[in-house]
């Protein structure tokens, strides 16, 4: 049995985490020949709805799973994962604290387990399980974007924009792209208590 590994790839949006990963599973299929099997939470349909969908156009089949994850729903991958080499799942902050124990399980289990998944939610603050994948992770990668308003190449933090101003309030899980978010540098990046201040 292979030793198991825990890959994690995180930045904010538009850094580029779903293209890394689906390069880094094609290469493994293709050169690796290793057999991949890739989650994607069902309510992230933006793009496609079995497919990781990165925006410069690269594309990788996924199974849709429920973001809150059940007991069954993880049975049932990990017996879809029996013989795979590489799991993979995308937009991995979606998800709830089972998907910890989940990617731990499989990493004993001998596969590769990459995840891709937002570093801070529009607040500034961890997203979901994002810190302790993290901290069980073998190697990371952490990506950034360049900034919307100055340009900085280090765009860590990602911005809701509301009709052109950023938000103070609203839920922390709210599915969407350009027209409500933005990467931004800490500069830029106006926190919640900051919203109303001059
Ligand atoms: N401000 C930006 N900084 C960097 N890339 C950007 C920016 N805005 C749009 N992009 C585009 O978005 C792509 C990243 O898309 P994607 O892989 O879907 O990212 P993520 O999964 O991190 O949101 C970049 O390759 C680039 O073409
Ligand atoms: C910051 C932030 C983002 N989201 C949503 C918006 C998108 O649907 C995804 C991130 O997609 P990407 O592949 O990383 O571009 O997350 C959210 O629900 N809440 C937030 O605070
Ligand atoms: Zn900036």
């Amino acid at each position: 049995m292979s030793t198991g590994r825990i890959t994690v790839i995180t930045g904010p949006m538009f850094s580029e985490k779903s293209g890394e990963l689906i390069r880094r599973c094609q290469k493994l299929m293709k050169y690796g020949r290793r057999k991949v099997v890739a989650y994607k939470p069902a309510e992230d349909n933006r793009f496609a709805k079995d497919e990781i969908v990165s925006r410069i156009g690269y594309r990788l089949p996924a199974i849709s799973i429920p973001r809150k994850l059940t007991e069954e729903t993880v049975a049932k991958i990990l017996e879809q994962t029996r013989d795979a080499d590489v799991v993979a799942f995308d937009e991995v902050q979606f998800f709830n604290r089972p998907i910890m124990n989940l990617v731990q399980e499989l990493a004993y289990c001998g596969k590769h387990v990459i995840v891709d998944g937002l570093n801070m939610d529009y607040r500034g603050e961890e997203f979901g399980y994002i810190g302790g994948l993290l901290a069980m992770a073998d190697d990371i990668e952490k990506l950034s974007a360049f900034c919307a308003v100055c340009g900085s190449a280090e765009g860590n933090f990602t911005q809701r924009i509301i009709n052109g101003e950023p938000v103070k309030v609203g839920p922390i899980v709210m599915i969407g792209d350009s027209e409500a978010y933005e990467p931004r540098c800490r500069r830029c990046f106006v926190p919640p208590h900051k919203v109303d201040c001059d």
